[in-house]
């Protein structure tokens, strides 16, 4: 088959796999436009990717799908093999084909995959570390937030910043090439897409987050929303993002706010204004003035109605020229409580979740900064013994920064007592009340409602009535926030064991989240019942 009709068949069977309800059409486009057909014949579809985890992801996701859409089209069953050619990846993006930093490319030993048997190595289930690639020399990166009033030093932004001559499409390599290269006095510098261990919790969005700083603002991802619960990796996908953006496109001038801080600024500069007019003109600049603006955890600017406004003037100024926004909060954007008019025009673009990491990713995470902590403190000699390892990821919770902590505590604790031979037993007595995890292992709704109910002497059949009654509306919304904070459960489900839909549930929590940032009273009663269900 010559490659335009072999062209032809391949958008045909894209085509097909679009019109099944259940895909993902972002996805589709993501991951479908990194695959190319190589070879057809009757029952037979041989196609390429231009790296490993193309491949992986797609075997994994869409495999069966495009045998579907074969079989729909041609009548008969298809087999399917996908092979990894780094050779087009270089194509695609102008770059050399990768020499050692990339592992040699296996010769197309393609799991094939027909429809009898399940493919032969489809889609290892393992949790793979994002694959590495050329040096780049560190440059000098924008301004921090820390300083957004340093315009003057601003780098140079030129005219047409998004796609610049010297950076086209084709030429700009692909996010999965890249090395760490930490700055010594930005400890930001360290969060890069190679050191971000990929599972099935977190692939997509590492992988919309690779597409979008690959190419900025030229993708349909524009804003790229990346939501999960705390600690999973968000803010280290958005500093990849910006880290690599800032090595491999340097003209362009990439903004990171986190939202707490964007919110001080905020405040200082309108307090500022009546003395100094042009604080106010100098704040809005600096992110005016980028060509890539990140903003994380955006559910925090929620009822802080002006500041929220001055996010959503230059979400809509940047993204209408061009430029990238890539937001993250801790729920999707339905659920976070904005106007309407904000939370749909938040997810006009990509949105993506990440997921509480499986045990697998877990471990993957322990080993990588065990290993980081040999390494960077010199120690190697002291190396975290593999079964408390597996401790640590069987005991932590979702939020990765638990864990990562009691990594920390065991090597320090094998550094400092000089105990190279650490048991797992010496392990669970040092990390015996670090894991939060644990307590929410067994917990249930109904476990959380029952302990609320004997706290503030609230009947179950008011806790989950109509009543609006302060004595009975308060209690409610603390046993949803505790709902919320220690079961990985989402707003409706939530909201049906007290006989609600979900934006109660949300109302609720950002309710209880608000008091506990003024209230000490209210900060009281959280935590002492929160120490109550951990005891259960
Ligand atoms: N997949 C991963 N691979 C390696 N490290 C990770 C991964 N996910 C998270 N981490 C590390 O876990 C820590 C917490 O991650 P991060 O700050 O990105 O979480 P977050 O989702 O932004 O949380 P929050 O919503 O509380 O801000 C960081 O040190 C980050 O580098």
């Amino acid at each position: 088959m010559d490659s335009e009709k072999l062209n032809e068949q391949w958008a045909r069977v894209r085509t097909q796999i679009m019109s099944y309800p259940e895909v993902n059409s972002a996805e589709i486009s993501a991951f479908f436009s990194r695959l190319e057909p190589q070879a057809m014949s009757d029952s037979f579809l041989m196609l390429t990717a231009g790296n490993e985890f193309i491949k992986t992801w797609v075997e994994q996701h869409y495999l069966s799908h495009i045998q579907r859409a074969l079989l729909d089209l041609h009548g008969v069953p298809f087999a399917v093999a996908i092979a990894v050619d780094p050779a087009q990846e270089a194509r695609a993006t102008g770059t050399p084909a990768p020499q050692a930093a990339t592992p040699p490319a296996p010769a197309p030993a393609a799991a094939v995959s027909s429809p009898a048997a399940p493919p032969v190595s489809s889609a290892p289930s393992a949790p793979v570390a994002a694959p590495a690639a050329p040096d780049f020399t560190p440059t000098p990166s924008a301004p921090t937030a820390d300083q957004p009033f340093a315009a003057p030093t601003m780098p140079a932004v030129p005219e047409n910043p998004v796609a610049p001559a010297s950076a086209t499409p084709e030429s700009i390599p692909t996010a999965a090439a890249e090395t760490t290269e930490p700055q010594p006095d930005n400890p930001a510098s360290a969060l890069t897409f190679s050191n971000f261990v990929i599972g099935e919790s977190n692939q997509m969005a590492y992988s919309l987050a690779n597409e979008v700083a690959g190419k900025p603002g030229r993708t349909i991802f524009n804003p790229l929303f990346i939501y999960g619960k705390s600690g999973l990796g968000k803010t280290h996908l958005m500093r990849a993002i910006q880290n690599y953006i800032d090595k491999t496109q340097p003209h362009l001038r990439t903004v990171y706010a986190d939202s707490a801080d964007f919110l001080s600024k905020y405040m200082e500069a309108s307090v500022a204004h009546d003395r100094e007019k042009a604080s106010f003109k100098n704040f809005k600049h600096y992110y005016e003035e980028a060509d890539v603006l990140l903003i994380d955890d955006i559910q925090y600017l929620q009822n802080k109605k002006q500041c929220l406004d001055m996010v959503f003037q230059l979400f809509n100024s940047l993204t209408a020229q061009g430029k990238q926004v890539v937001l993250s909060a801790d729920r999707a954007p339905k659920n976070i409580d904005v106007d309407e008019r904000y939370s749909s025009r938040f997810s006009s673009g990509g949105i993506v979740e990440v997921r509480p990491p499986d045990i697998e990713t877990k471990l993957a995470i322990v080993k990588r900064f065990a290993d980081e902590c040999s390494r960077n403190e010199g120690f190697s000699q002291c190396a975290i013994p593999d079964d408390i390892q597996m401790y640590i990821a069987e005991n932590s919770s979702s939020n990765i920064r638990e864990l990562l902590s009691a990594v920390s505590n065991v090597f320090y604790r094998m550094v400092f007592s000089g105990q190279s031979d650490i048991t797992v037993e010496g392990a669970r007595a040092l990390l015996e009340n670090h894991f939060s995890g644990s307590m929410a292992r067994n917990l249930s709704v109904e476990d959380i409602q029952r302990e609320v109910e004997s706290f503030f002497k609230v009947s179950h059949a008011d806790l989950i009535s109509n009543k609006r009654s302060r004595s009975i509306a308060y209690p409610r919304q603390i046993a949803i926030y505790l709902c919320r904070q220690l079961l990985d459960l989402p707003y409706e489900d939530i909201g049906q064991k007290f006989n609600r839909d979900h934006s109660t549930a949300i109302y609720a929590v950002t309710n209880i989240e608000t008091r506990l940032k003024k209230e000490r009273e209210v900060q009281e009663e959280v935590e002492t019942l929160q120490k109550i269900i951990s005891e259960l």
